[in-house]
C-alpha cells in the first residue's frame, strides 16, 4: 500500500525529534502501521533548521516557509502541528481538518483552550485529532486513560506533569543551585516552553491536567475553570520544614471527582516522602491514577525533550495510519466519552476543594501564642495532624510554627487563616501549602 503522506509543521525541538525517530525506525514503524509513514512536506520558520533538514532529504521533500501551503496540499493525509502557541496553530489545525486531513499535535495550550471547537470540527469531518504528546510527553497516559482504563470509574488523578518545574525543584533541593541557573539549563535542554512562565506559573501543567480531567470524567475541556499556582513563590524554608516532617514538595496537577463536582487544581503540594511519586526527580513526569476496579496505577517517564516527545507523536501517527480506513463513528472518541455522554458536572471553586494543609506562621516567642492559634483551628472544626516549632532564622523574639492539618474544606481554612493573621502575635504573612496523602 502507498505510504501515508505526512506534512510536518515546525522543525524545533519536537519537530526535529519526530523527523529523526521516523527516519531511524522507519522499517519497524511500517511493520506496525501496516504501511509506510512518509514525510511529504515540511513547513519551517527557522531557516537554519530548514537548511539542515533539506541537506538530509534533498529536494525530494519540499520545505516551505508558508504552512498554509502545507495544510492546503491535497497530497497530504496527516498534518503534524509542532509549532506551539494558539495562533497560527489554531487556524492551521482547523484548516487541515476542513480539508479532511487528520491532525497530530503536541500543543496542549491549543487543546486546553480550543479543544471543544477543534474536536467538534474533527468529528464533523470524520477525521482524528491525536494528542498523546500533549500530556506528559512520551508517557502514553492519554492511551492509558482513554483505552487501558476504560472499564473503570476514575476517582482521581495526581501528576507531576511539568518537567521544567520538577527539574528546577530537584536541582535546587539536591544541588543547592539557584532558580535562575536551573531554569537556564532546563531551557538549554529543550524542556521549557517558548515562554517559560507557562512552566513556572503552573499554566503548562494546568493545560495538561485539563485534558486528563476531561478524558477521566467525561466533561468538556475547561482550562478557564482550573486553579493555577506555580512554584515562583515557593520558599526554601518550607521545602526544608516539609522534609523535616517527612514530606516532599512537588508541583502537582490534581483532578478529583467529588459528590458535588470536580476538583481541577495545580499547586505546590506536600506529599509523604515515602510515596513513589515523591521520589520522581529531574525532568521526569509521573501520573498516579486511582480508579475503582484496578486501584492505583502509576505512569512514569520522560515528559519533555526531543525524542521522548517524538515517541508520542510517532505513536499517534501509527494510530492514525491504522485508523485511517476505519469507520469514523467507531473510532476511539477524542475525549474517551461519546459526544452525547459528556456531562456538565461542575468544576468546584477552590473554596469547596477538600485537602489537608501545611501552615507556617512566624509568631512572637511568648506564652499563649500556640493555644490561641489551635483554638481558632478547633473552633473552625479543623483538626491538627502535627505541630513543629523551630527557632526562626530572622530573630530571637520570634519563632516559626509549622502546623499540618487533616483534610478540610479550603474555604473554612481561609476563614481560620484570616483570624490567625489578625492576631498581633502573628508577625508575617502565613504561608499556606496544600498536602495530599495520595492514598
Ligand atoms: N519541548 C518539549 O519537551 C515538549 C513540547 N511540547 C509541545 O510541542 C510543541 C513544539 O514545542 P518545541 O518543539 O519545544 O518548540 P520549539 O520552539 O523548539 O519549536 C517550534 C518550531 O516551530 C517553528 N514555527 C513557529 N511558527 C511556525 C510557522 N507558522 N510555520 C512553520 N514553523 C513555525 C519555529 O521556528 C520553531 O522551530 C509545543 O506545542 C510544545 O508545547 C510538548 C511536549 C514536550
Ligand atoms: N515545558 C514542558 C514540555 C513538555 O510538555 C515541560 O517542562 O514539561
Ligand atoms: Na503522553
Amino acid at each position: 500500500m502507498k505510504p501515508i503522506q505526512v506534512g510536518l509543521i515546525g522543525l524545533g525541538t519536537v519537530g526535529a525529534g519526530t523527523f529523526n525517530v521516523l527516519q531511524r525506525n522507519q522499517a519497524e514503524i511500517r511493520g506496525r502501521a501496516g504501511r509506510g509513514i512518509e514525510i511529504a512536506m515540511v513547513a519551517a520558520r527557522n531557516a537554519e533548521r530548514a537548511k539542515a533538514y533539506q541537506a538530509i532529504v534533498g529536494d525530494a521533500v519540499p520545505c516551505t516557509g508558508d504552512a498554509q501551503q502545507l495544510v492546503n496540499n491535497p497530497a497530504i493525509d496527516i498534518v503534524v502541528e509542532l509549532i506551539g502557541g494558539i495562533e497560527p496553530a489554531r487556524t492551521l489545525v482547523l484548516q487541515a481538518i476542513a480539508n479532511g486531513k487528520h491532525v497530530v499535535t503536541a500543543n496542549k495550550a491549543l487543546l486546553a483552550l480550543h479543544g471543544s471547537e477543534i474536536f467538534a470540527a474533527a468529528r464533523e469531518k470524520g477525521v482524528t485529532v491525536a494528542f498523546e504528546a500533549a500530556v506528559a510527553g512520551g508517557i502514553p497516559i492519554i492511551k492509558a486513560l482513554r483505552e487501558g482504563l476504560t472499564a473503570n470509574r476514575i476517582e482521581w488523578i495526581a501528576g507531576i506533569i511539568n518537567g521544567t518545574t520538577n527539574f528546577i525543584l530537584s536541582e535546587m533541593r539536591g544541588k543547592g543551585l539557584d532558580f535562575a541557573t536551573v531554569l537556564k539549563e532546563a531551557q538549554r535542554l529543550g524542556y521549557a516552553e517558548a515562554d517559560p512562565t507557562f512552566d513556572i506559573e503552573g499554566v503548562d501543567a494546568a493545560h495538561k491536567l485539563t485534558l486528563m480531567s476531561a478524558i477521566a470524567f467525561g466533561v468538556p475541556v475547561q482550562f478557564d475553570k482550573a486553579h493555577v499556582e506555580g512554584i515562583s513563590s515557593l520558599q526554601a524554608t518550607d521545602i526544608k520544614y516539609a522534609e523535616q516532617l517527612g514530606y516532599r514538595i512537588k508541583l502537582l496537577g490534581i483532578t478529583r471527582r467529588r459528590d458535588n463536582g470536580i476538583e481541577l487544581r495545580v499547586h505546590p503540594t506536600l506529599i509523604p516522602a515515602s510515596r513513589l511519586i515523591a521520589n520522581v526527580e529531574g525532568a521526569m513526569n509521573a501520573v498516579v491514577v486511582q480508579a475503582d476496579a484496578v486501584g492505583t496505577t502509576l505512569y512514569y517517564g520522560k515528559g519533555a525533550g526531543a525524542e521522548p516527545t517524538a515517541s508520542a507523536v510517532v505513536a499517534d501517527l501509527v494510530d492514525v495510519t491504522r485508523l485511517a480506513t476505519a469507520d469514523p463513528d467507531h473510532r476511539v472518541p477524542h475525549l474517551a466519552f461519546q459526544p452525547d455522554a459528556i456531562s456538565n458536572t461542575p468544576v468546584l471553586g477552590m473554596d469547596e476543594v477538600q485537602t489537608a494543609f501545611y501552615l507556617r506562621l512566624v509568631v512572637a516567642d511568648q506564652p499563649g501564642v500556640l493555644s490561641r492559634i489551635t483554638t481558632i483551628l478547633a473552633e473552625s472544626d479543623i483538626s491538627i495532624d502535627a505541630v513543629l516549632q523551630r527557632e526562626s532564622a530572622d530573630g530571637e523574639r520570634q519563632t516559626d510554627l509549622i502546623i499540618l492539618t487533616h483534610d478540610t474544606v479550603e474555604g473554612r481554612m481561609n476563614n481560620a487563616l484570616a483570624k490567625m493573621q489578625a492576631l498581633s502575635t502573628v508577625l508575617a504573612p502565613i504561608v499556606k501549602l496544600r498536602k495530599e496523602e495520595l492514598a
